[in-house]
């Protein structure tokens, strides 16, 4: 079965719209604090993994995995929402359809329990 990662053309894609959700988390004042002590390079692979799991790719994580990472962070429904929107945004941007959106911002619902609170 083809991902939506596929779909868009792999790794080179992905790359672009990353870039551009970077920008979008890093220019919203509700998010940006989180990543205030996190070194570019981290914070770039974090963008990466985020979005190449929302579309299907080969980051896939466990729930245990993703409350792991983010234990102490005590993220809020609000911070998971920003996320959420900044990504519709960078998929609309790239030209994504409505169809491709909504079944990559599933994905990302599926971890809002294991991420948010902890
Ligand atoms: C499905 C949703 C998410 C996924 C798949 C995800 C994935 C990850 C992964 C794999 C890491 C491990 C470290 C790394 O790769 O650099 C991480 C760390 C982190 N995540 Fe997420 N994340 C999600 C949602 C969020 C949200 C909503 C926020 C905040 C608004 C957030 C903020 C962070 C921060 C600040 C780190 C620590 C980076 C560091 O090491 O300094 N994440 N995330």
């Amino acid at each position: 079965m083809s991902t939506l990662y596929e779909k868009l053309g792999g790794e080179g894609t992905i790359a672009k719209v990353v870039d551009y959700f970077y920008d979008l988390v890093l220019a919203d004042e509700e998010v940006n604090h989180f990543f205030e002590n996190t070194d570019m390079a981290k914070q770039r692979a974090h963008q990466t993994k985020f979005i190449s799991y929302a579309l299907g790719g080969p980051n896939q994580y466990s729930g245990g995995a993703m409350t792991k990472v983010h234990t102490g962070m005590n993220l809020q429904p609000e911070h998971f929402d920003a996320i959420v929107k900044h990504l519709r945004e960078a998929l609309a941007h790239f030209g994504v359809g409505e169809e491709d959106i909504a079944a990559a911002l599933d994905k990302v619902e599926s971890l809002r329990g294991d991420i948010i609170y902890k």
